[in-house]
């Protein structure tokens, strides 16, 4: 599907590697047997993917852009078709877009696969159709490469967009964030397990993940957003602020793509004009509501988290977000309303 962003600030996401996350439940994970699972669920998934699904879940407009291939590329790019999302995927001639494991037992357990293997005039024609991106966006570079790709590649993407009036986020493991952080991103999102495998550290709760931040920002980031599941989420600004925001309690289904709808929250908020530590509460109250859904959360289940979070910090919501819930909740009623005239006047039809 293509697209013309006539004004609008459109937020594009790039997944290299994405997936479609084969979520099962098995009772039993024991090595050299057969386990059976008690239920399964497929997700179109990839770290961009999930913040561009969350984004146009706040009818924020977003573009997914990356690498597909095979019958799962296929499949993953009929999906965003269904959800509205508009794409623009390079296709591959041969291979397949990975399937990832998530074994949602006892202890969740995942296997990623690698993903296919990328010739470099593939590259090229990413790279080519990187011209899209304008003055105003906002590039969402994110997840893990498939290991035919050049560990610069998020670097070489930026450094190419250079000078345009991109915003750029980056989102990625190791080595990958590393490099990519000499080009002065707009935000960086690391975990604190994330941060800890860098500096050879443990933290665990925001507040240890300061100093952390802080060599991240010395290294080149502008925002340093850190995540620490339970213990709530870390933001050093790009003015040396450090807002903090806890966690609030929820029955966790599945935290895949927790961390992509904190992205997508953090970007919708501030591309909405929110300053920043509204951003962040938003944001956090995207990753539990994800993390408290099947798949990437709906609004609903956000709007109920975003009020949670803003009572347990005792504070007041701002006017505008208020608005919007009271407006959400609104829509979802008539919604309610007219599925159910629609489905009384097909069962008197079928009398
Ligand atoms: O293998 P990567 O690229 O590091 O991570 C991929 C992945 O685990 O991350 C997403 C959740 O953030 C999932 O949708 C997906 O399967």
């Amino acid at each position: 599907m293509f697209f013309c962003h006539g004004g609008i600030a459109v937020i594009y996401t790039m997944t290299l590697n994405p997936a479609l996350d084969y979520v099962m439940q098995p009772n039993t994970l024991d090595m050299g047997f057969t386990n059976r699972s008690q239920a399964e669920e497929l997700h179109c998934g990839g770290n961009g993917i999930n913040v561009s699904t969350l984004l146009n879940e706040l009818d924020m407009v977003t573009v997914a852009m990356g690498i597909v291939a095979g019958f799962t590329g296929d499949y993953l790019l009929s999906d965003l078709q269904k959800q509205g999302i508009p794409s623009n995927f390079v296709k591959l001639d041969s291979g397949f877009t990975r399937i990832n494991v998530k074994l949602d037992g006892i202890v969740m357990t995942m296997v990623n696969g690698m993903g296919p293997r990328i010739p470099e005039k593939k590259v090229d024609e990413l790279l080519r159709r990187m011209d899209v991106v304008g003055s105003g966006d906002t590039l969402v570079l994110t997840g893990s490469i498939p290991n035919s790709l050049p560990e610069d590649i998020y670097t070489r993407l930026m450094q190419q967009l250079a000078g345009r009036g991109i915003q750029f986020v980056v989102d990625a493991p190791g080595q990958l964030l590393m490099e990519a952080i000499k080009a002065h991103p707009f935000l960086i999102k690391p975990n604190n397990h994330e941060v800890g495998r860098i500096f050879n550290a443990t933290p665990e709760t925001p507040e240890e993940c300061i100093p952390f931040a802080q060599k991240l920002q010395e290294n080149g980031a502008r925002n340093v957003i850190v995540s620490c599941g339970g213990s709530g989420s870390l933001l050093l600004d790009e003015y040396g602020e450090t807002h903090i925001v806890p966690s609030v309690k929820i029955h966790l289904v599945n935290a895949t793509g927790a961390g992509d709808s904190m992205v997508g929250g953090f970007l919708a908020k501030t591309t909405q004009g929110f300053d920043y530590e509204t951003a962040l509460i938003y944001a956090s109250a995207c990753g539990t509501a994800t993390a408290a859904s099947k798949g990437i959360a709906k609004r609903t289940t956000i709007d109920r988290v975003v009020g949670a979070l803003y009572k347990k910090m005792g504070r007041k919501m701002p006017a505008a977000i208020a608005e919007e819930i009271k407006a959400n909740h609104a829509k979802a009623e008539i919604r309610e309303k007219d599925w159910l005239g629609t489905k009384h006047a097909h069962e008197k039809e079928d009398k």
